[in-house]
């Protein structure tokens, strides 16, 4: 079970480095490594498991965090809305690729942490309020799905980890808070 003593900090080369695509299908290490990800996302959410296990709520993780420096993400999104259950997001995806991407950009009101990044770092991290992104799932089958507004900046966020990017590297360190006109302000 993947709890946050497994999760590597800025700093572990691992998360610098552009992680390696997988087989398709997927092995069956690759295939259960996914899914202990995406309960990790779970059990961070949940009240209890997160308290016992000490787990910071997460949204989203890249198998690089896990110092496995492989293209696979999980990302674990609520909906926020139940009468819409397709508002939030719960996959595993192998060698996702973002295929095409807005003109128009977006950002969290508040900024973005990072469950590998154990400080605040203030600042608006901008990105493509809505992307294309195509993937592999456990079976191998291919997926192209179009995500907007938060589901599209946690699955750029995890893309990043995968690529050796981290969301500071997107902060304008002159003005941190500076918003550009026409970026979507997501709160
Ligand atoms: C860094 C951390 C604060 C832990 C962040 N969690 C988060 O946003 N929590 C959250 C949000 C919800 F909407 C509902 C909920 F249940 C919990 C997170 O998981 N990530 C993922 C990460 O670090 N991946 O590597 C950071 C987010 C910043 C923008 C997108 C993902
Ligand atoms: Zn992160």
């Amino acid at each position: 079970m993947i709890t946050m003593d497994d999760i590597i900090r800025e700093g572990h080369p691992t998360l610098r480095a552009v992680a390696k695509e997988v087989p398709i299908p997927p092995t069956a290490e690759d295939v259960e490594l996914g899914k202990e990800m995406l309960q990790f996302l779970k059990n961070s959410q949940d009240p209890e498991k997160a308290e016992e296990l000490q787990l910071r709520g997460g949204v989203g993780l890249a198998a690089p965090q896990l110092d496995v420096s492989k293209r696979i993400i999980a990302v674990h999104v609520p909906s926020v809305d139940p009468e819409k259950p397709e508002s939030g997001i719960s996959t595993v995806m192998y060698n996702p690729k973002v295929l095409s991407h807005s003109v128009q950009e977006a950002c969290l009101g508040e900024g973005e942490g990072c469950l590998s990044v154990d400080r605040e770092v203030p600042g608006y991290v901008v990105r493509a309020a809505r992307i294309t992104v195509s993937y592999f799932d456990a079976e191998g089958e291919k997926h192209k799905i179009r995500l907007k507004n938060y589901n599209a900046i946690v699955v750029q966020h995890e893309i990043d980890h995968i690529n050796g990017i981290m969301f500071y590297d997107h902060i304008d360190e002159k003005n941190p808070l500076q918003l550009k006109d026409g970026v979507l302000v997501i709160e």
